[in-house]
């Protein structure tokens, strides 16, 4: 037997669905939500993923402002951009493709956001009030992976959650919404320290693999029928996306998000409801 498809592709266009109509009556009430984007250098991947926001954007009615700066931009050019987008009002929200290039300091640009117009959750005072169970933008990633869930019919309440990964966007975020009580999953955060990462596996109901390491997740480690979702890229000698779970596992488990068209399109999804959110709070 093979997973069924957590259909990230399919759950993104519903999402969008939804929020056009949400645009068009913002539009009604003088409000027209913007989505900035800063893009520093020229990685491919991210001049994609960027290109993909902005694409999303014109689906549902929301106007896009790109700000892109080069490679060789230093930490007051793209702080400049920063301010200017706090700035701007026909920008409501925005975010800065990460990783920004090598001697940049990624934390201080991110706290010199306006929380406000924070459209990736990951502004100090918004991942704080995450902490504090305070409404708050909410990472995009961490939040798309429990919405397709939801939308499949997964069960998290109770569910053992094994987290592969720390990293700021999606590691660290993913536990603090699996365990509000609205969730209740218990969680295991696994990463590179993990002496064991099987025997934690093993025992899981749901994986997140957000780790980054091509094929991580083996058919031999996962639970029958459990959920897995691929969130890792990495990408192989002919530039094609490789995620975290090896291919094998979906003779296995009981659903399988596919990398790409599982939780890459969420992530773009739950960027354009950040927004909209915000707009929407704007007007009461
Ligand atoms: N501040 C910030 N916020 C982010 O949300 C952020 C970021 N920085 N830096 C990079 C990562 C990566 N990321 C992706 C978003 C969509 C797809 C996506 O839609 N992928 C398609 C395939 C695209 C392709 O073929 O390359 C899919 O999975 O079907 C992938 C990756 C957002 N990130």
């Amino acid at each position: 037997m093979t997973a069924q498809i957590l259909d990230g592709k399919a759950t993104a266009a519903a999402i969008k669905s939804d929020l056009t109509a949400r645009v068009a009556a913002l539009k009604e009430k003088g409000v027209t939500p913007g989505l900035g984007t800063i893009l520093v250098g020229d990685d491919p991947g991210s001049q994609k993923y960027v290109v993909g926001k902005h694409r999303d954007c014109a689906q549902v009615g929301i106007a896009s402002i790109q700000r892109e700066l080069p490679a060789t931009a230093t930490q007051e050019e793209i702080e400049a951009v920063v301010r200017e987008l706090n700035e701007d009002p026909a920008c409501t929200g925005y975010i800065v493709q990460l990783p920004l290039p090598r001697g940049i300091d990624e934390n201080r640009i991110l706290e010199l956001m306006d929380p406000a117009k924070d459209a990736d959750g990951l502004h100090p005072m918004n991942l704080g009030r995450l902490v504090l169970n305070e409404p708050a933008p909410l990472p995009c990633t961490p939040n798309g992976v429990l919405t397709l869930l939801r939308q499949h019919g997964v069960e998290i309440k109770g569910a053992e959650v094994v987290v592969v990964g720390r990293g700021v966007t999606i590691g660290r975020p993913m536990p603090l919404l699996l365990t509000r009580r609205s969730e209740n999953a218990t969680v295991t955060q696994c990463h590179t320290g993990t002496r064991d990462l099987a025997s934690h596996l093993r025992r899981a109901d749901i994986i997140v693999a957000a780790a980054g390491s091509a094929h991580l997740v083996r058919p031999e480690d996962v639970k029958p029928g459990a959920a897995v979702l691929d969130v890792g890229v990495s990408r192989n000698a002919e530039g094609k996306i490789v995620g975290d779970v090896h291919p094998g596992v979906a003779e296995v488990a009981g659903w399988i998000s596919p990398n790409p068209g599982g939780v890459g399109p969420m992530t773009r999804a739950q960027l354009l409801v950040n927004v909209v959110e915000a707009a929407e709070r704007s007007v009461g």
